[in-house]
């Protein structure tokens, strides 16, 4: 890996900032096959924020969010997640942790043949017996629930629709509804709009920030689109090669940065 400059970061971060964060990324290390891929990361997402993680292709974005909950096993450093370490959890407590994230992913992964509705009812099923699951029979109150969860990504109308019927907008709004429907608090979206049209995009970004902003919840979204992420974003987090580049808000993510992070990785 090619050495490269000290990461700006334009808070001092201190304690006080770690302090209920939604997450803290601490030295965190990975190499695959000997390849560093990520190199002393250390990072924060503050409690109630819709934070990006931005860099160029190959900087090791996916690594970063699948070791957050250890779907890769990371090499040395620490992950909290709302005050829990996750990198010192037994199986079982990680399995429980993994629970209360709702993941948003790039290809959605709904099961394409059920209605939008049984799609968010999946985020009850860790809270539902087998037999209900089986019959279809979930509780009023989860239905309940998972229809608001659609009214509020605007789906309501399409409820019992097919998932396979629905544009790729629509099927990724229903994954941010059944993230909703977990009531996780923490939401990580990995490229959550790469398969998308520009309207259908800037949708997506809407309401992750308005989970931020109206319902505390805590984003991290990885994002290839800069312009984006400065508008939707209350905080960057950038990877350049593997290392922290930037860490900060959104408004101190300057079009110089903004050109020296991709510049790096033309050179
Ligand atoms: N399981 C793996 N085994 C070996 N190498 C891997 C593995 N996963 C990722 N890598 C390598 O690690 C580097 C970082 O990959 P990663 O997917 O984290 O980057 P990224 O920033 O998410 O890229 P993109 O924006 O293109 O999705 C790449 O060089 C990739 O080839």
């Amino acid at each position: 890996m090619k050495s490269i400059a000290p990461a700006h970061l334009p808070h001092d971060r201190s304690l006080g900032e770690e302090e209920g964060a939604a997450i803290v990324v601490r030295d965190l290390s990975k190499a695959f096959d000997g390849r560093v891929v990520l190199d002393r990361v250390s990072c924060t997402v503050p409690a109630g924020q819709f934070v990006v993680l931005l860099g160029p292709s190959g900087c090791g974005k996916s690594t970063l969010f699948r070791c957050l909950t250890r779907l890769v096993e990371p090499d040395a450093g620490s992950v909290t997640i709302r005050g829990t370490e996750v990198t010192a959890l037994k199986p079982a407590a990680l399995e429980a942790l993994r629970r209360e994230v709702g993941f948003v992913f790039q290809q959605f992964n709904l099961v394409k043949r059920f209605s939008a509705i049984d799609n968010v009812l999946a985020a009850r099923l860790a809270t539902t017996p087998l037999w209900r699951v089986l019959l279809r029979r979930f509780r009023a109150r989860d239905r309940q629930l998972a229809l608001a969860c659609l009214d509020s990504v605007g789906l309501m109308d399409q409820a019992y629709q097919r998932a396979e019927r629905l544009s790729g907008g629509q099927q990724q709004r229903v994954a941010i509804a059944r993230a909703f429907a977990q009531q996780a608090e923490l939401i990580l979206a990995d490229e959550p709009i790469s398969s998308l049209d520009p309207e259908s995009s800037e949708n997506v970004l809407q309401i992750l920030q308005r989970a931020a902003r109206e319902r505390g919840f805590s984003v991290l979204c990885s994002l290839h689109q800069v312009d984006l992420a400065v508008r939707y974003a209350d905080r960057i987090i950038a990877l350049r090669q593997g290392r922290l580049f930037f860490d900060g808000p959104a408004a101190a993510f300057t079009p110089g940065l903004r050109e020296d992070l991709y510049r790096a990785a033309r050179s």
